[in-house]
C-alpha cells in the first residue's frame, strides 16, 4: 500500500511571489474549510479555479485511486477558458496503463514534467496520452489520507511550456492537502449520515419486532395494550363507539395432542389471516391475545356491522383445510361500548372475555355478545 514517501515539511527553497502565494492558499483554505457537505463538490472546483486562475494553469483535477490501486479516476476537473476537459473520459482508467506515472507518484509523491517532448519511451502510454490532451507541461502531487495515497492533485499547461519551481510544487502540496482534507471530512460525515440513518432504521425494526408477533406476524400483547389505550382515550374523548371482539380456537390443546404443534401453528396462522382480511379498517387492529386468542379492536364500529363480520369469520374458519380430518372453529364474545371516563382497558377486557366465555359455555363455533352497552 503506498505510502508517503516525503517528509511533510515544506521545501525551503526561495520562493517566488510570497504575497500572492498566500492570499491564493489563503482563499482556497477559506472555500474550503466550511465547505458543507452539500457544496463540497462545487467548492473543490472553486479551489482548483482559484489555483489555475489567471492563466496560470489550463487544468486543474483531482484523481482518486481505487482501493486495491487498480483504477484511478478524475473526480473534480477545472479547465481554463477554451481549453477542453476530459473528465468524462479519464474514468475507471487501469493504473498499469499509466504504470510509468503510477509509480511515480507512488514513490515519490511527486510528478513534474516540464515538456512532454522530453519524456523517454519508458513513458510509453502515458506519454500518449499527455500528447492527446495537447498537454505541454504537467505536474501532479499525491493526496494522502492517513499516510496512504488516495490520489492526486494535477495541473496541465496546454500547448505551452512552463518549469515548474519549488514554489509551484509547495503550493500544489498545500492544495492537495487542503482537498483531501475537505474529501476526508465530507466522506466521514456521509459516513456517519449513513450510520445514524442505519440506527434509524434499526431502531425502528426493533420497536416494530417490540410489538410483533413472531408466529402470525399480527401486533403483539404489548402492541395491542398501546394500540388499545390510544383507542380507549379517544372514544373517551369523542365519546364514540368502540368494540372489541374476542376469537378463542376452539378445543385447540386436542388440535396440538391429535395433529402436532406444526399443525396447530398452521391453524393459529391461518386464524390469523382471516381475521387480517376481515378487520383492516383505518384504526381497526387485529392482536393475538395470548395462546390460541386473538383480540380485535375496532373503533368507531357499528354494532350489526360488526356482528356480520365476526359471523364471516366463523363460517371461514369452519371451512380451513388444512388436515383431512382436522376442523377448526372459534368460539368469539363481542363487546361494544361508549366508554365513559376513568373506563380501564382492563375492565374493557372482562368484558370481551366474558362474552367469549359464554360463547364456550354456550356450546363453542358461535358469537356471543356482552350483553350491557351493546346498542
Ligand atoms: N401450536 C401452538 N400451541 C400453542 C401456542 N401457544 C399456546 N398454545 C397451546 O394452546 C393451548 C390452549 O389450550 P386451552 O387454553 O386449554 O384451550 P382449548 O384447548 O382451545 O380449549 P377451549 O378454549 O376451552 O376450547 C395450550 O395447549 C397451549 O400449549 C402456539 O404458539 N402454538
Amino acid at each position: 500500500m503506498p505510502g508517503m514517501p516525503w517528509e511533510p515539511s515544506l521545501p525551503t527553497s526561495k520562493l517566488g511571489d510570497d504575497a500572492d502565494f498566500g492570499l491564493l492558499i489563503s482563499a482556497i483554505s477559506t472555500k474550503l474549510i466550511n465547505s458543507p457537505l452539500a457544496q463540497s463538490h462545487h467548492h473543490i472546483e472553486e479551489a482548483l479555479a482559484l489555483l489555475g486562475r489567471g492563466d496560470r494553469k489550463d487544468r486543474c483535477y483531482v484523481f482518486r485511486f481505487s482501493d486495491d490501486y487498480h483504477t484511478m479516476s478524475n473526480t473534480y476537473e477545472w479547465t481554463n477558458e477554451g481549453i477542453q476537459g476530459h473528465q468524462h473520459e479519464l474514468q475507471n482508467i487501469p493504473t498499469r496503463r499509466m504504470a510509468y506515472f503510477y509509480e511515480t507518484i507512488r514513490d515519490q509523491g511527486l510528478f513534474v514534467v516540464n515538456n512532454v517532448h522530453e519524456l523517454g519511451s519508458e513513458a510509453g502510454e502515458f506519454r500518449s496520452e499527455l500528447v492527446r490532451e495537447q498537454i505541454g507541461s504537467m505536474m501532479a502531487v499525491g493526496m494522502y489520507l492517513e499516510q496512504r495515497l488516495v490520489g492526486f492533485v494535477g495541473c496541465d499547461l496546454v500547448n505551452r511550456y512552463t518549469e515548474w519551481t519549488d514554489w509551484d510544487i509547495r503550493q500544489l502540496r498545500l492544495v492537495a492537502d487542503m482537498i483531501v482534507n475537505t474529501i476526508a471530512r465530507h466522506e466521514a460525515e456521509q459516513r456517519l449520515r449513513l450510520t445514524e440513518q442505519k440506527l434509524l432504521e434499526a431502531n425502528a425494526k426493533l420497536a416494530q419486532l417490540a410489538r410483533e408477533d413472531g408466529l402470525t406476524g399480527l401486533v403483539n400483547r404489548r402492541g395491542l395494550d398501546e394500540a388499545l389505550d390510544f383507542e380507549l382515550r379517544r372514544a373517551i374523548r369523542g365519546q364514540q363507539q368502540l368494540a372489541l371482539l374476542m376469537v378463542d380456537v376452539d378445543f385447540f390443546k386436542g388440535i396440538n395432542d391429535h395433529y402436532g404443534h406444526v399443525y396447530g401453528d398452521e391453524v393459529l396462522t391461518a386464524v390469523a389471516a382471516i381475521l387480517q382480511t376481515h378487520f383492516k379498517r383505518s384504526g381497526e387492529v387485529v392482536a393475538r391475545f395470548g395462546g390460541d386468542e386473538f383480540l380485535v379492536v375496532c373503533p368507531q364500529a357499528i354494532p350489526s356491522e360488526l356482528v356480520e363480520q365476526a359471523e364471516k369469520v366463523r363460517l371461514q374458519v369452519q371451512q380451513l383445510k388444512l388436515h383431512d380430518t382436522l376442523s377448526v372453529s372459534v368460539s368469539m364474545g363481542l363487546y361494544v361500548t361508549i366508554p365513559a371516563p376513568g373506563t380501564t382497558r382492563d375492565s374493557l377486557l372482562r368484558q370481551v372475555d366474558a362474552a367469549a366465555y359464554q360463547a364456550k359455555q354456550n356450546g363453542r363455533n358461535r358469537l356471543e355478545i356482552a350483553p350491557l352497552h351493546i346498542k
